[in-house]
């Protein structure tokens, strides 16, 4: 099983047929979905009286499995049934007719002095906000005071897109744990899901990594795993122009910081050089701030393009955006940045610049270039593709429309690139919401791009490094702490090969 692959219910649904194409029985994935979550169950709660609700379709099919493995290894357990028994079709009855135990018709009191409920109700099949029986069972089973497992999703959830389908305590079951199968759902990890799933576990059923991979998914949780591989290392030959140059544009005397900001979150990941690029009456009060990063004076887009032609000799990322201010200004140095060859990275006032004019800007932006929005500023600019259901869509959709990367920021940020790949990041602490923390982010990422990475590679592991940074900060974290994170960051990450790397790539003695 791939680790990080996350699968949409449809492409689960290919998998299955897939699978079963091969030879595999339906009947055989349902068996070994309904054994994993028993094996679960049994593994995290010691013994004590169980109430598994099964709902109508499949994921009641695997309910079935569980409280027949369950019962046979001892457990005292129940299946309180949502809907006729003889409206149960394929598997799932076949499994019901195989459970030997008691099944009742749902009713609130069967849940009590229960210990433990698992919840069969709904799994990637959900369609509609639940209402009526359902709902109330799922209001009762919210009520009770016993932890929730869930089979495959919490009853009421997406599995695409996270969200709650209906309203009110009956509308999603809140699990403690959820065990999946074959690989996550994005209703895992994107929020409200994330909260609702609890731990999530995940049960291989024998499907393979070809036929994942003959899905045609294109999704994966954000990782060092996937991308760690590609992250520049320091070399003994290189010298700070080559190991990246980065240019950060500035705002006006009062709107500096952010600038700063980004700058150092820049050098902290690793460019060699970082230059801001400021309006002359700006530059005093960076003067009186900065050391390592250099000044040069950019009054308008001309000075903007010929402080890129001067470094184009060099891997070079430009940051605009951070307290850039909103405007044809900001614009024309945007549209000079794009003419360069430098990476660039759009934030925040640079992205809201061009709300009214978003063609001028996806026409010029290169598929490698990095925007970084958070919600308000991607409604702006995406108002098409916000509307979509589910932020991982949205994103997708963004990113081909403007021909970018898009990071669209938030707890469960998600990374689009134009050839339809994306990644939802699960690292970030809630204490990264503070002023500037998006910042740094920008100048994160444009220090990855200029050491060589390319767009989506740069901008998912400066997503991963700002939630790392965040967690290593713990309470109390202000955005001028997460570039200072960066080096216990790295020293975890290459905690076991960086010394033999530092070896293999010394000079020889003489
Ligand atoms: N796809 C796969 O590869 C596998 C699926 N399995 C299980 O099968 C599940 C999916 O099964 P199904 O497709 O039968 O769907 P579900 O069991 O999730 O839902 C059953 C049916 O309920 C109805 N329904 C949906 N929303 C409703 C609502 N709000 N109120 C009333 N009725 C509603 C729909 O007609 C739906 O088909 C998965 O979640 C998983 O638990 C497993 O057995 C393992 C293999
Ligand atoms: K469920």
């Amino acid at each position: 099983m791939n680790p990080f692959i996350i699968l949409s219910a449809n492409e689960m649904r290919a998998a299955e047929k897939l699978a079963i194409d091969g030879g595999i029985a339906s009947a055989a994935l349902m068996e070994k979905a309904g054994e994993g979550v028993a094996h679960h169950a049994m593994r995290f709660w010691s013994k004590r009286p169980t109430v598994v609700i099964c709902g109508p379709g499949n994921n009641g099919g695997d309910g079935f499995v569980a409280a027949r493995v369950m019962k046979s290894a001892g457990w005292p357990i129940r299946v309180a049934l949502l809907g006729k028994r003889e409206s149960l079709t394929g598997n799932a009855k076949l499994m019901a007719d195989l459970f030997d135990g008691d099944v009742v018709p749902f009713e609130k009191a069967v849940l009590n002095n229960c210990g433990l409920i698992i919840d069969a109700i709904f799994g990637t099949g959900l369609s509609r906000a639940t209402e009526g029986e359902i709902k109330s069972a799922i209001g009762a089973i919210n009520d009770n005071p016993a932890p929730v497992l869930a089979i495959d999703l919490p009853s009421g959830l997406d599995a695409d897109t996270g969200a709650v389908l209906g309203e009110g305590s009956g509308a999603v079951v809140h699990a403690r744990r959820s065990v999946t199968f074959h690989a996550k759902k994005p209703g895992h990890l994107l929020f409200p899901g994330r909260a609702l799933s609890g731990a999530v576990d995940v049960v291989d059923i024998g499907i393979s990594d070809q036929i994942t991979a003959a899905t045609g998914a294109q999704t994966y949780t954000n990782h060092p795993g996937l991308w760690g591989g590609l992250l520049p290392q320091p070399h003994w030959g290189g010298h700070k122009y080559s190991r990246g140059s980065v240019m950060v544009v500035s705002g006006g005397p009062l709107n500096t910081g952010a600038a700063r900001l980004a700058a150092r979150g820049a050098l902290r990941i690793g460019a060699g050089a970082v230059t801001m690029l400021t309006p002359a009456e700006a530059a005093p009060v960076h003067a009186a701030h900065l050391t390592a990063v250099m000044l040069r004076i950019a009054n308008n887009d001309e000075d903007v393009a010929k402080a890129m032609a001067a470094s184009e000799h060099m891997p070079m990322a430009l940051v605009i955006g951070p307290a850039a201010g909103v405007g044809e200004g900001t614009r024309a140095k945007v549209m000079a940045g794009l003419k360069s060859k430098a990476a660039v990275i759009l934030d925040a006032d640079a992205i809201t610049s061009f709300a009214d004019q978003p063609q001028t800007l996806f026409s010029a932006l290169r598929p490698t270039d990095v925007l970084t929005p958070h919600g308000g500023e991607f409604a702006r600019l995406f108002p098409e593709a916000a509307k979509l259901d589910g932020k991982l869509e949205a994103a997708r959709r963004a990113s081909k429309e403007a021909n970018a990367v898009v990071v669209l920021k938030g707890a469960d940020t998600v990374i689009a690139a134009p050839d339809g790949r994306a990644l939802i990041n699960t690292n970030a602490p809630p204490t990264l919401a503070t002023a500037g923390s998006g910042d740094v982010l920008a100048g994160f990422i444009a220090g990855l791009r200029a050491q060589g990475m390319d767009g989506f590679g740069a901008a998912a592991a400066g997503v991963w490094f700002h939630g790392a940074a965040g967690q290593t900060i713990g309470d109390g974290l202000i955005a001028e702490d997460l570039p200072d994170a960066v080096p216990a960051v790295m020293r975890i990450l290459f905690q076991k090969d960086q010394p033999e790397k530092n070896q293999a790539a010394a000079p020889e003695a003489n």
